[in-house]
């Protein structure tokens, strides 16, 4: 795949979603997900599930990074894919992936 068009997740970046030519041709969605922050993941299922819903956006695959899992009560992989309803995406691929960030590594697939 030519990935030309990535767009990524974040808290409040909602507030750009109306403007079309933002995401427009957008080919994968990327889901940082802080796994300490139960409170959080309902608000990110909501985006995500928003993205998938839009009509424009039919075509793009969804990576959801896992991070801070090398937290003690950091949210399991099978825990956060629950949690997003991954399971019931059945129009776009998705891969979850746990990974720990350090100021050293920057990011690491554990
Ligand atoms: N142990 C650990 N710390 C991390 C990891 N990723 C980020 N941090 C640290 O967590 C702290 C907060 O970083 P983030 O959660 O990325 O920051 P943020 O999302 O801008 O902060 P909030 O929006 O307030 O949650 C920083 O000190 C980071 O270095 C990780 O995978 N493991």
């Amino acid at each position: 795949m030519d990935i030309k068009s990535i767009f990524v997740i974040a808290l409040g970046l909602e507030s750009w979603w109306p403007r079309k030519t933002y995401y427009h041709g957008t080919h994968a969605v990327i889901v940082v997900m802080d796994c300490t922050d139960r409170a959080r993941i309902t608000l990110i299922k909501d985006q995500l599930f928003r993205l998938l819903r839009h009509e424009d956006r039919q075509h793009f695959v969804i990576l959801v990074f896992a991070n801070k899992q090398d937290i003690k009560d950091a949210k399991t992989l099978a825990e956060i894919t629950d949690a997003l309803s991954l399971r019931c995406i059945k129009t776009h691929d998705w891969h979850i992936q746990a990974c720990v960030h350090s100021p050293d590594t920057h990011c690491t697939m554990v």
